[in-house]
């Protein structure tokens, strides 16, 4: 997992490290650090235009540090000190090394490469003149751009912009990452992100987001001894005499997940279909008077999922309240979210409930504003677990998965491609699978996440080779595609399964 912590506890751990060191050193290995990730961009030191953007407070110093390594390489180095103050140990360095002070802005149109040392992780709000100005100057011009620590105008413990913020090519953040350099908006201002290690490790406390790697995706996978049943039944209970693909989606994405069995249960024409595509199914017609019946028709599952195309009437509103009326994990999706923002009295249980909204649906389920949703995304996943005593994944650009008192997931994979309708059926399915399976459900949703991602990105471009374009795709697409991210997975890091 990459850790992320927040802006007070990186400064509690630098603050405990710098007590142990020789004055300046910290800022020395963080300039250090981002002057060699600087110093291989074409057309690499000798003799390329660098700008420093330089404000008044240590992310500034960082920069100038920077610069006169670059300056001392045979660059071309030109600060803006755009800040009330600057850094004098930072600027002596800069000006020793040949480095110059200008006030001509025009620099940045003419530059190879462009460093953002305006604000750090001491930024808060919109960025205030001049350096909104800078930012906007700089992304018209055709430099590459690095940002120190965090792009400026990015807030480093929550990804929120507001207004104008440097659009960085890459990042290079010092001792642990920010959680908005992984969480939209920010992430997309950030490129990509490298971690200069200052030595910080040690004393950081538990991070408050983690983003996974491959290797800590670790869904089920069968041994010698499993069977259909120890592998995971899962019970769905998906679509509608309106709504019958949401139910072969769903059921696509629970069989292409790996599920032991996927029992199916729906009205007529929807389990029709569904029998047509996934035979593997074992299905259940739920006539009207069924609903309330529903786990005993169905008969053994491990875990349930309801909601996608189910509508939003009293039928669906009974079936909804008949899976979360178990003591089995239910994944509630869709149609179902709709059914809870009015009956949030069934989500008061004790087995675990897993929410899988995108920012409309959370809307309405926790009360919020939709826009203000996407604009604080941690925020509200965070107290959308908290409110409603469920793991929540709120859907969107970067996908969160948060459970009270455990860090923030951030999903890593996706495609904004991905956003087309039925996409999301795919994920209750497949995640579904892994909570059938045992699976914590922190976990099976973070898999759900980062398979489905996975996959969405080999359907948009299958050869993934340089140059070639990519294709728009359908949810089936994404269910095609499941193998071949199941299969980038490395077989020995295998969850070994509940016990
Ligand atoms: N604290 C440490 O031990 C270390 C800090 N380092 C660097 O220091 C940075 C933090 O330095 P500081 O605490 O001095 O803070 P910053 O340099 O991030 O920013 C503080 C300054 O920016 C101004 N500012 C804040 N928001 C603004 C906005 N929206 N528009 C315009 N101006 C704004 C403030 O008034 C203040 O003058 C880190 O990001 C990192 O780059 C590194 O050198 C590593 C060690
Ligand atoms: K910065």
């Amino acid at each position: 997992m990459r850790h992320a912590h927040e802006v007070g506890k990186v400064r509690e751990a630098e603050q405990a490290l710098m007590a142990a060191l020789p004055e300046g050193e910290l800022m020395r290995r963080a300039a250090r650090g981002l002057a060699a990730v600087c110093a291989p961009i074409p057309p690499r030191a000798y003799g390329s235009r660098v700008v420093l953007l330089v404000g008044s407070g240590d992310n500034g110093g960082d920069t100038l540090f920077a610069g006169a390594w670059l300056a001392r390489r045979g660059a071309g180095v030109e600060a803006i000190l755009a800040g009330s103050k600057t850094h004098e140990q930072g600027l002596r360095a800069l000006r020793a090394a040949g480095g110059r002070v200008t006030a001509d802005e025009a620099v940045i149109d003419a530059a190879d490469l462009v460093i953002d040392g305006l604000v750090g992780i001491g930024g808060h709000g919109g960025l205030r003149e001049p350096y909104a100005r800078l930012a906007e100057r700089t992304a018209a011009s055709a430099a590459v751009v690095v940002a120190c620590d965090v792009p400026s105008g990015v807030d480093a413990s929550t990804g929120e912009v507001e207004g104008v913020a440097i659009t960085a090519d890459v990042t290079v953040t010092f001792g642990t990452y920010k959680p908005g350099l992984f969480v939209d908006p920010g992430a997309r201002y950030a490129g990509v992100v490298e971690l200069i290690d200052i030595g910080l490790g040690p004393r950081l406390p538990e991070p408050d987001v983690v983003a996974p790697h491959s290797e800590d995706i670790r869904p089920p996978r069968p041994s010698p001894e499993s069977d259909k049943y120890r592998r995971g039944v899962l019970g769905l209970i998906a679509g509608s005499e309106q709504f019958t693909g949401a139910a072969v989606l769903a059921a696509g994405g629970a069989v292409r997940g790996g599920a032991g069995m996927v029992r199916f249960a729906s009205v007529r024409p929807a389990v029709d279909l569904v029998r047509q595509r996934w035979p593997e199914t074992v299905t259940t017609v739920l006539e009207a008077g069924d609903v309330a019946d529903v786990g005993s028709l169905v008969g053994r599952v491990q875990a349930w999922v309801v909601g996608p195309g189910i509508g939003t009437d009293e039928r669906a509103e009974a079936l909804v309240a008949a899976a979360l009326g178990s003591d089995l994990p239910v994944l509630v999706d869709a149609d179902g979210l709709t059914v809870l923002a009015r009956r949030r009295d069934l989500l008061r249980r004790t087995a675990p409930t897993v929410l899988t909204p995108h920012a409309g649906e959370l809307a309405r389920l926790i009360g919020a504003d939709r826009e203000a949703i996407e604009a604080r995304r941690l925020e509200h996943v965070r107290e959308a677990a908290a409110e409603l005593s469920a793991i929540v994944l709120l859907k969107g650009s970067t996908t969160l998965v948060a459970q009270t008192g455990r860090p923030v997931h951030v999903n890593p994979t996706g495609t904004p491609w991905l956003a087309t309708a039925g996409t999301g059926d795919v994920l209750s399915g497949l995640t579904g699978a892994f909570l059938a399976s045992g699976m914590p459900p922190l976990d099976a949703a973070t898999a759900g996440a980062y398979l489905h991602g996975l996959a969405a990105r080999f359907a948009v471009a299958p050869h993934d080779r340089p140059g070639e374009g990519q294709a728009p795709i359908s949810a089936y697409d994404v269910i095609t595609a499941l193998p071949r991210a199941f299969r980038t997975l490395s077989g020995d890091t295998t969850w070994a399964g509940p016990g």
